[in-house]
């Protein structure tokens, strides 16, 4: 089933489930039912009016073996053994397992499959984005916003709903247990009652607590990443190894104590929860013959009773520390959700594919961009243009704007100020797609995908032919629908990138200091014979290079400064 079509659409039962939860999602408020009404709503469907009558006759299952024990455990003594009794009670225990199991696996699946529709709503946002909105977002709280959150949450549905059909059990067996006894019917509500209010009460401090440990976890999980990213300096280094070793030890106990903390407040409440039912099972057996003169036999049957109600209470109040673990990942995932749809919506409403221009020029005039943050860098002034076929140097030291400029260029970051013109036509601040269609680039931070989406077969033979020509296709598999970059080089991974970006066929090639991870051979092979050969196919060419000894084999070199082009030089070929 295609589940996109249901996220803008009317809510599924999942998403009816959730709400149940308590949705704390601002926005959503607005769309979604509210606890009850959402409750109600479903019966149209009829999605949680079946599993409400799967839960009560697990329910009516369970109350009545209790029933049927009690019966037939008095019977015996009266009239010896009875196949009938022994008959129906296993009927009833496979008609209660058949429920419980479709119950809960029922409700989970709904609900996966409407955390599966956030996810994919979410993500399809964050393709959304422009870089600079994911560059704010953050690599992190990405993964979590559309990953671990969820895992969270997955891993509580089982009990909450086996929490949820307790509790409808918890009802039945009260009162089968009013009929048995009022006053032990009310032993039980008062321990029920007090266990929820207890909860209820220490529900701001197990959030809070849960928040600390999230945050905790976040920076705990920073020092692992880098752990691995950096163990080269860490080996090589034992004073620094030392110190980050400390800072681990530190962080971890903070997370320890994050942790245990939520812990020990649910250890108190499920202390608690548990004796207080112990305790109402020895009042039954010690103090309400003192009170009520209540005969032997009927004790005997009430402790039974409140011995097969301690299994339901018990997994209520388990439930509780679920609860809010899931309450929590939903808020998070809400909240991210909230966050992503907003910037989604801001800007770039443009997702066609369109048609890709001709291109024949593009012209940018006192274009400016500044990076998000204090004290941020800016480019400024950037007047330029770049014409079909040109072969296009950017040069100029670390941090002049080279690349912020080349990003600009394509659209990947918008234009603050200033016009740019493509074939005469100006650009909107946040370039559509089928601008964007006109560039394939290598970035010096450029990612080989598993697999190299967009390409089919036509594509993948082109790239098979540039792979060959880097001198690369032997370090790949057979099969280059899927490409493991990990075993390669820095420099080869570079030739891997290239290849794939030629094999897109796109009009402007943006390169951003391709040549610096290349040995001598490879790298005057790519001045002297690649770029030609590409101009000489058509290709537009913008390259961010620091190679000075090949300056010459472009059309026009840009120099950067501080953000600002300080010389535009054409000729350099004289
Ligand atoms: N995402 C970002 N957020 C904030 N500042 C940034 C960001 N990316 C780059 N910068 C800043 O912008 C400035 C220019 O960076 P840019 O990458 O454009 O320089 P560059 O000329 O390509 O440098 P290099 O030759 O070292 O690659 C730098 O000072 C950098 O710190």
């Amino acid at each position: 089933m295609r589940q996109d079509d249901k996220v803008e659409g009317s809510l599924s039962l999942g998403d009816r489930l959730l709400a149940l939860f308590g949705e704390t999602r601002a926005h959503a408020k607005a769309r979604r039912p509210s606890v009850w009404s959402g409750l109600f709503g479903c019966l149209d469907d009829g999605g949680i009016f079946n599993l409400s009558l799967v839960a009560l006759l697990s329910a009516v299952c369970g109350t009545t073996v209790l029933l049927l024990l009690n019966a037939e455990a008095r019977e015996v003594e009266y009239h010896g053994y009875s196949d009938l009794m022994a008959f129906a009670f296993l009927a009833l225990l496979v008609v209660y397992r058949w429920s419980q199991n479709y119950l809960i696996r029922e409700a989970t699946q709904e609900i996966e499959l409407a955390l599966h529709a956030r996810r994919l709503a979410t993500t399809r946002n964050v393709l959304r984005l422009s870089l600079e909105d994911v560059q704010t977002l953050g690599l992190r709280s990405v993964i979590d916003g559309i990953g671990a959150h969820y895992g969270t949450l997955s891993q509580t549905l089982v009990p909450i709903v086996a929490g949820a059909e307790g509790v409808v059990l918890l009802v039945f067996m009260s009162g089968y247990l009013v009929v048995l006894s009022p006053m032990a019917a009310a032993l039980t509500s008062a321990v029920v009652v007090l266990t929820v209010a207890g909860f209820l009460a220490s529900r701001t401090r197990l959030d809070e607590d849960m928040s600390q440990a999230v945050r905790s976890e976040d920076a705990f999980r920073e020092l692992a990443e880098g752990l691995v990213r950096g163990k080269k300096e860490l080996r090589l280094n034992p004073d620094k190894r030392a110190a980050f070793q400390n800072d681990m030890i530190e962080r971890s106990e903070e997370l320890a104590m994050g942790r245990s903390n939520a812990a020990a407040h649910f250890a108190a409440m499920l202390a608690t929860g548990n004796s207080a039912s112990y305790l109402m099972a020895g009042a039954v057996v010690f103090i309400m013959p003192l009170i009520t003169g209540v005969e032997q036999s009927d004790i005997s049957r009430i402790v039974v009773a409140v011995i097969f109600l301690l299994g339901p209470i018990s997994s209520v109040v388990q439930t509780f520390q679920q609860v809010t673990t899931a309450r929590f990942a939903l808020a998070e995932i809400a909240a991210f959700q909230d966050q992503v749809e907003a910037l989604a919506n801001r800007h770039d409403a443009d997702q066609s594919n369109g048609r890709v221009p001709e291109f024949q020029e593009l012209r940018l005039n006192g274009v400016s961009y500044t990076h998000a943050g204090e004290n941020a860098f800016s480019i400024r002034d950037i007047d330029l243009t770049l014409r079909k076929g040109e072969i296009l140097f950017v040069t100029g030291g670390n941090g002049s704007g080279k690349t912020t400029l080349l990003r600009v260029i394509t659209g990947l970051y918008p234009h603050h100020d200033g016009v740019i013109q493509m074939n005469g036509l100006r650009l909107a601040q946040y370039p559509p797609q089928s601008y964007r269609n006109l560039f394939a680039s290598v970035f010096s931070d450029f990612h080989v995908f598993q697999h190299p989406y967009g390409l089919d077969e036509a594509g993948l033979e082109r790239l098979d032919r540039w792979l060959v020509e880097f001198d690369i296709r032997h370090k790949l598999g057979a099969d280059l629908r899927s490409i493991d970059a990990n075993a390669l080089s820095t420099g080869q991974k570079k030739r891997v990138g290239l290849a794939l970006a030629l094999a897109e066929q796109r009009q402007i090639l943006i390169v951003d200091e391709w040549a610096a991870d290349q040995d001598p051979s490879t790298r005057k092979r790519f001045y002297h014979e690649i770029l030609p050969r590409l101009k000489a196919d058509g290709l537009t060419i913008l390259a961010v290079t620091h190679d000075d000894s090949y300056f010459d084999c472009c059309d026009r070199r840009l120099h950067m400064a501080e953000g600002r082009i300080t010389e535009d030089s054409e000729a350099w070929r004289q």
